[in-house]
């Protein structure tokens, strides 16, 4: 056996557009009706497969660990920056199932380079996680010449899933093998139907230096007796119907709002900056408002960077493809 070539690509966050909860599950789970948009807030991942058995990780941050304190307004050292290079790690989770499941000798050498913060609802460790499995794959397959290509997304599906409810969203349409921005989520997230937005998104997110999390925020929520539909959004995103026909909605931000006090001041501010569809992502703590241009989410991210109390990091992003492009070097 020989070390492949490195294989690189750059997982993307996510917003959630829509997010209503339909019914709690007898395992613990909900049953979800959302909506997911990539965006061009991403993280950059590098994989090779080598010799030596085990997932040998290091992270960095792009930015600089100290640019990115500053940012949030918090030491180096604090827990908003942390994230695990042991099996926490989902990335390091991913490979070591895939290594399991496909028998394979050796182990991998990954360098992770975060931007997307972790607890904030953008799917950000899911979304390394997936892109760690397509690397993974892609590399595998120059070591084993007998990799079998029927079984691929059989395989990365359900190890996706297996890791959690968002990472079968970052694979991507693997079933029509084209590239894609949005998706209509059900069952616990990972019954998906893919599909290109009518005109490009553009938003500005604020998150507001405070890590959320999920389960907890589940443990509050409260499923409604009559929920919300996606429908409206759905038709409007695909260009069925006029885009200002429709309303985003999360049922998980009442929740989340009890547990962190930086998620008022991030939707305050956003509605203040003359944007529009103010809302938390996900489980949070990460807000978001729509914005008619890149022009406009430029401006308002801007303003925002000066009037926000506290710390934050606060982009102007716009949609972006899943899966992004594997490169190999
Ligand atoms: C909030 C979202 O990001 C919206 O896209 C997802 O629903 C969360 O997806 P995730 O972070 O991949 O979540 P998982 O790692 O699968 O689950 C974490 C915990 O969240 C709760 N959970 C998650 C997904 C779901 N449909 N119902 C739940 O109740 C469960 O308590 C679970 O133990
Ligand atoms: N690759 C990774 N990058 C960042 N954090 C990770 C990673 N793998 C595991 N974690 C851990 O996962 C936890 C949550 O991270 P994640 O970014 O998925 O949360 P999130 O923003 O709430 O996303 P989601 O929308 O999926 O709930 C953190 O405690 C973090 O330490």
């Amino acid at each position: 056996m020989t070390e492949s070539r490195w294989y690189s690509t750059s997982p993307p966050a996510k917003l959630n557009l829509f997010l209503e909860l339909l019914a709690r599950r007898d395992d613990g789970f909900h049953e979800l009706d959302t909506v997911m948009v990539a965006i061009d807030w991403r993280d950059e991942l590098r994989v090779r497969h080598t010799t030596v058995p085990g997932v040998q990780l290091s992270v960095d941050w792009t930015d600089g660990r100290t640019s990115v304190a500053a940012e949030l307004q918090v030491d180096e050292d604090n827990e908003l920056l942390l994230v695990p290079t042991d099996d926490k790690n989902l990335v390091v989770r991913a490979l070591n199932r895939l290594t399991e499941t496909l028998r394979l000798e050796g182990g991998w050498e990954v360098q992770l380079s975060k931007n997307i913060p972790s607890g904030a609802g953008m799917g950000g460790a899911s979304s390394d996680a997936a892109s760690a499995l397509k690397l993974g794959w892609a590399a595998a397959c120059e070591t084993q010449s007998d990799l079998s290509a029927t079984l691929k997304n059989e395989t990365l599906l359900s190890l996706a899933a297996e890791i959690g409810s968002d990472v079968p969203f970052f694979l991507g349409d693997l079933e029509a093998d084209r590239v894609v921005q949005c998706a209509h989520a059900t069952g616990r997230g990972e019954k998906l139907k893919f599909f290109t937005l009518a005109n490009p998104l553009h938003a500005v997110v604020i998150y507001p230096a405070a890590s959320i999390s999920t389960a907890q925020v589940y443990s509050r929520c409260q499923v409604p007796d009559s929920p919300q539909s996606s429908n409206d959004l759905l038709r409007a995103l695909q260009g069925i119907t006029a885009e200002s026909e429709f309303s985003l909605h999360n049922a998980l931000q009442a929740p989340a709002r009890g547990l962190s006090s930086r998620i008022d001041p991030a939707l305050e501010c956003l509605s203040k900056a003359g944007l529009t569809h103010c809302h938390m992502t996900g489980s949070g703590s990460a807000c978001f408002a729509l914005a008619d241009s890149s022009q406009q989410a430029a401006i308002a991210a801007e303003t925002l960077r000066s009037t926000f109390p506290g710390g934050a990091l606060i982009r102007a992003v716009m949609s972006y493809v899943v899966p992004s492009e594997i490169h190999i070097a």
